[in-house]
């Protein structure tokens, strides 16, 4: 039995006393989803998905590491360019330019520069994480530990700059899931938890481990402690090397300087950190042990952090001030003034300069440390992103896991569930009160159309705008998480399905409830029943239409604008504005495709068949079935038009399935360098040296110390004077 948080699934999700009919169909739906998802992850790359990972060891029938245990990685870059053309093919602009550097195993390396530098983007290079554009082209060379490689070639995590969670779920809970979903069966229940325990315990989250994360409208745990969770969840598979872009971004000082410290200290645990900031205050910026310094693109200092790059800058005249913090002498430094074209100009020049002197010198890394080849620990890319659900049962365990989640998420989420609550009475009530208590007249059977039409259209409405307003940053978590081969689209998909089943049918159920005696519909009790049905499986069927528009579009914004439109199009042809008879030949498959068509059909049939009206004349509307002739649905029953719905609702999800897998994210391939720049990438690279050489002393600078004021004023760029280092 899959445990979490104490309790079982099979009593959190409460199928178990529901009767065989919901297992059944749970099983069939089940099925009918792992036909689509096929046996494996649903997202890992074609050469990951057979064989068994490559560890150290691992021929001498070692265990693959686990939990804790950190291998070292130095990672070298060089050469790395990334250009952007425009829709000509034309190149634009630069955003690196020939960026070379180094991240070593227990250091913390921070990519520092004004908006705008590269940052980001060197981060995502280095994690193979750039998302692939037709219009950039990506060019270098990636080592690890003095090996090629290919991407995803060692463990790493990647803490990006939003931190995205199911906001319902207590911190301790996310890390728990997220344990269960990567370790898999690596360790036994007890274990996991105390593995939980220590990362909670690490990383300072255990006064808020049963706090729930929280979001936008529900108060949760705070920015830092989000952030370190963030951190917590990226560190369960032990990876080698981690990534984190601007962690510090939206946190105050001391939330800031709490998360500095816990990567520092992972980077004392042996991990390599790399992490990308704008403008560390003094006490983060003395954490760092090795800065790069980017602007526009282009590299200013790689090496050292703290007293070098004070040290090499002031040998170009460029002086720290005393008691100035250095990140922020550093910003300055680095940063285009655009108060005054003046000031652009001449700090532009300053850039320039710093740039060409750095270029000059680039052959010459400035790192304390060579690479050492670690030969015979080749890593290969079959590494620490193996999902899961390659393993046998994996694919069950998952879909328990996530189901778990799902409903979770779905049934605590107060604030949404009242409001929805609340807007299925306010609407019951309206519709009720201005079609109240309707009589068996003539024109009563206009007022029963015109009801029967809105209760499609509303549920409808209500069940999509709910989904598009969602699911769109639900995907976005779930897009990570495949990304690290968490689960395969299947168990998550079909999960989701039946977590939401239990809370979607309550809110048309009420809806119903309400405005059934209200209006005074055809008064027995299965039609009623058969009147919640069709507008519960309406709303089903609305919602699955929202996944696929919310899979289709990037935004909730976007997800929000084609909702709505698509569904106008299916209220126009749902059977009442139109009659499906007088639909134009070109258009007539909109209707059968039209939820709120069938929904509208079903409804029709159920309360007009076996209905009497008063009539006075001979071609007044006497009987029900005359009236569902008027609409041309004469012929149908309801049990066709539920099977209409169901084929409706199945399209959705199987749109929204393959919507997913398509759209999934693709990363920009790195391409060897152009063969100039391999030459002196070559030229570095041999001979190997047997002990790093502290970088040769520079010359005086040539400029005289220069006042505080005019620091940042560009020396002419011929007066820098290139220095070399040996050795490597
Ligand atoms: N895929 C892309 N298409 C077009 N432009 C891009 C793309 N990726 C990055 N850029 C541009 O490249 C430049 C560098 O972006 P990047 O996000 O790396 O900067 P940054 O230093 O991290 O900035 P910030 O500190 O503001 O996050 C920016 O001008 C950005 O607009």
């Amino acid at each position: 039995m899959v445990m979490l948080g104490g309790k079982r699934v099979g009593q959190i999700v409460g199928l178990g006393g529901k009767g065989v009919g919901q297992i059944l169909a749970a099983v069939a739906a089940a099925l009918l989803l792992r036909l689509f998802s096929g046996p494996g992850p649903a997202l890992l790359p074609e050469n990951e998905a057979d064989g068994d990972d490559d560890y150290p060891g691992k021929d001498d029938g070692g265990e693959a590491p686990v939990t804790g245990k950190v291998t070292p990685v130095t990672i070298r870059w060089t050469n790395i360019t990334c250009s952007l053309s425009d829709k000509s093919g034309k190149m634009v602009r630069f955003l690196l330019k020939n960026v070379s550097g180094e991240a070593n195993p227990g250091r913390l390396l921070a990519i520092m520069g004004p908006s705008g530098s590269g940052k980001t983007t060197l981060l995502n290079v280095l994690a193979g994480q750039l998302t692939a554009s037709p219009r950039l082209h990506l060019s270098g060379l990636l080592d690890v530990n003095g090996q090629p490689i290919s991407k995803e070639a060692f463990k790493f995590a990647y803490v990006r700059q939003e931190d995205l969670f199911f906001s319902q779920l207590t911190v301790r809970e996310t890390l728990s899931l997220a344990a269960e979903l990567q370790l898999s069966n690596k360790l036994s229940v007890d274990e996991r938890e105390e593995y939980v325990n220590s990362l909670l315990f690490r990383l300072g989250l255990v006064n808020c481990a049963d706090t729930n994360v929280g979001d936008a409208k529900v108060r949760g745990v705070s920015g830092g402690e989000k952030k370190r969770l963030s951190l917590a969840c990226e560190l369960i598979a032990s990876p080698s090397v981690i990534f984190a872009d601007e962690p510090t971004t939206g946190l105050d000082a001391f939330q800031a300087e709490r998360v500095m410290e816990t990567l520092r200290q992972l980077a004392q645990d042996g991990h390599t950190v790399i992490c990308s900031i704008h403008q560390p205050r003094g006490s983060v910026y003395a954490k760092f042990d090795d800065i790069v310094l980017l602007a526009e693109g282009a590299l200013i200092y790689a090496g050292p952090a703290r007293e070098e790059p004070l040290s090499y800058f002031s040998k170009f005249g460029y002086q720290c001030p005393d008691h100035v913090n250095p990140a922020e002498f550093l910003a300055d430094l680095i940063s285009v003034d655009y108060s005054s074209s003046e000031t652009v100009y001449s700090s532009q020049k300053r850039i320039d300069g710093l740039v060409e002197a750095f270029a000059q010198k680039t052959s010459t890394i400035i790192y304390a440390t060579p690479i050492t080849r670690r030969d015979g620990y080749m890593y290969t890319t079959k590494s620490s992103r193996r999902s899961v659900a390659t393993k046998k049962g994996a694919w069950w365990r998952q879909f328990w896991l996530l189901l778990k989640r799902a409903w979770v998420q779905a049934s605590r989420d107060g604030p949404t569930n009242k409001v929805r609550a609340r807007m299925s009475i306010a609407s019951a009530l309206i519709f009720g009160s201005v079609f109240w208590r309707m009589g068996r007249s003539q024109t009563s059977i206009q007022d029963r159309m015109g009801l029967l039409q809105v209760a499609a259209i509303n549920t409808a409405m209500a069940a999509l705008t709910k989904t598009v307003g969602v699911f769109p940053k639900e995907r976005a978590i779930v897009d990570r998480e495949r990304a690290k081969g968490s689960y395969a689209l299947g168990p998550y998909l079909l999960s989701k399905l039946l977590a939401e089943i239990p809370v979607g049918a309550a809110f048309p159920l009420l809806f119903g409830g309400i405005l059934y005696p209200m209006a005074h519909l055809h008064p027995t009790l299965s039609r009623f029943g058969k009147f919640c049905g069709i507008v519960t499986i309406e709303s089903f069927a609305a919602s699955a239409m929202g996944l696929t528009v919310g899979a289709m579009v990037p935004t909730t914004e976007a997800a929000m604008a084609l909702g709505p439109s698509l569904m106008t199009v299916f209220i126009v042809f749902g059977g009442y504005y139109v009659n499906a008879d007088n639909t134009p030949i070109i258009f007539r498959w909109i209707p059968r495709v039209s939820l709120i068509r069938w929904a509208f059909q079903g409804l029709c049939i159920n309360e007009f068949r076996g209905l009497q009206f008063d009539h006075q004349h001979s071609f007044d509307i006497q009987t029900g079935e005359q009236a569902l002739e008027r609409l041309s649905f004469g012929e149908s029953h309801i049990r066709e038009t539920l099977v209409a719905q169901g084929r409706i609702l199945l399209f959705w999800y199987c749109t929204t399935y393959l919507l997913l897998e398509r759209n999934k994210p693709k990363y920009q391939k790195l391409e060897p360098p152009p063969p100039d720049q391999l030459k002196q990438h070559q030229k570095i690279e041999s001979p190997p040296s047997e002990q790093p050489e502290p970088y040769q002393q520079l010359e005086p600078p040539l400029l005289d110390q220069i006042e505080p004021s005019q620091q940042l004023e560009s020396p002419p760029v011929d007066q820098f004077q290139p220095f070399i280092l040996e050795g490597l």
